[in-house]
């Protein structure tokens, strides 16, 4: 996949305070291209876990081979949020913002699908900065990406990515910190999970080497593989990339629910609450309110929930 990754920021010192924030958000929205292809769409459900336990599962390995070509693999939903990689201001976008990047954690991502995403195809991505808050401690940046059939001009996706960059806020006045967004806040706001038992529960494990393999589908972010970088962010050692966790969690959803069925899924919201380390073991509750799933992953071996969230259908499964 072109025109993916993290852009490399230079280090800064993480004691060094962020100048005073006087970026006002913008309408005009930034445009790139991109293109994906099926090896891409492979190498992604390999880094969320497709066919880890049973390489010859035919509802997975849909996803990584088709018998008559790789052009006839499916897309798992979650590679969309993929085209939103690339949106990430290095600086130049957000004048006045200064945060240290090894302190950027991924906070949420919505996801609106429009069209069934092809295994290969050229993208036009245009991106806004839909939002910008102060919660004293952090900054909360919210990012929106549109991907469009570079020819037709068809959308297929809309990706919302809110980052979170602790030690980047106190830049408005503590008496009214500053908020602006540019969507109605129920969209991505987090999710109570039912009291009630849940309708399925679907366990993976991920690998000690998972964020090395996800980390090839374009977020080379240091802080999933470089211990050192991990340290200086506040960890004991790299962490699981967000959106791989996320990619898990709807993998069981359209596992367990919409019965393999990809296209099922109109809709993802998902809030990231603490983080993952690879080798983690990762079980996600659902919960099925009409045609939303609500769900909550959590790491089996510390009992902490790290995210929570929901999924819209287009329908439901046959096979439930
Ligand atoms: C364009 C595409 C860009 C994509 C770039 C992605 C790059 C990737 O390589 C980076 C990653 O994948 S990082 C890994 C995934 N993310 C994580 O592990 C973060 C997990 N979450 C946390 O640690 C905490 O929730 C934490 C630290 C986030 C917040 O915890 P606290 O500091 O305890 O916050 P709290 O005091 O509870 O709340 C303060 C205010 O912030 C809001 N908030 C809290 N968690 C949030 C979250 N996850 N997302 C968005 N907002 C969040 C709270 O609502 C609160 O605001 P208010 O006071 O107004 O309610």
């Amino acid at each position: 996949m072109v025109n993916h990754g993290y852009l490399p920021i230079p280090a800064q010192n993480s004691q060094q305070k962020p100048r005073a924030l006087i970026w006002r958000p913008s309408s005009i929205p930034l445009v790139s291209n991109l293109t994906n292809s099926p090896r891409d769409v492979a190498l992604y459900a390999l880094g969320i876990g497709a066919c880890a336990r049973d390489a010859v599962d035919v509802d997975q390995l849909k996803y990584v081979y088709h018998e008559k070509g790789q052009n006839f693999i499916q897309v798992l939903p979650t590679f969309s949020a993929l085209f939103s990689l690339g949106s990430l201001p290095g600086g130049a976008g957000l004048p006045g913002l200064q945060y240290d990047p090894r302190l950027l954690l991924h906070g949420q991502q919505y996801i609106e699908l429009y069209k069934p995403l092809p295994s290969s195809a050229v993208l036009k991505n245009t991106v806004t900065l839909a939002g910008l808050h102060d919660k004293g401690k952090a900054a909360i940046l919210e990012i929106e990406t549109k991907s469009y059939d570079k020819d037709s001009g068809v959308l297929y996706c809309m990706n919302r990515s809110t980052v979170f960059l602790r030690g980047a806020g106190g830049f408005s006045k503590s008496s009214q910190l500053y908020s602006y967004s540019t969507y109605p806040k129920d969209q991505v706001a987090s999710v109570t999970t039912p009291k009630g038992q849940p309708f399925a529960v679907y366990e993976d494990c991920t690998q000690p080497s998972q964020a090395l393999l996800y980390r090839l589908s374009g977020d080379y972010n240091p802080l999933h593989s470089d211990p050192m970088f991990a340290k200086a962010a506040g960890f004991t050692r790299p962490i699981l990339h967000g959106l791989c966790t996320l990619g898990f969690a709807v993998r069981a959803i359209v596992k367990c629910i919409c019965g393999e069925d990809p296209n099922l899924v109109k809709c993802v919201s998902g809030r990231f609450l603490l983080h993952v380390y690879p080798g983690e073991t990762l079980l996600t509750e659902m919960w099925l309110e009409g045609l939303r799933v609500i769900f909550q992953t959590k790491v089996k071996e510390r009992s902490r929930a790290v995210l929570s969230g929901y999924v819209d259908l287009h329908g439901l499964s046959s096979r439930l």
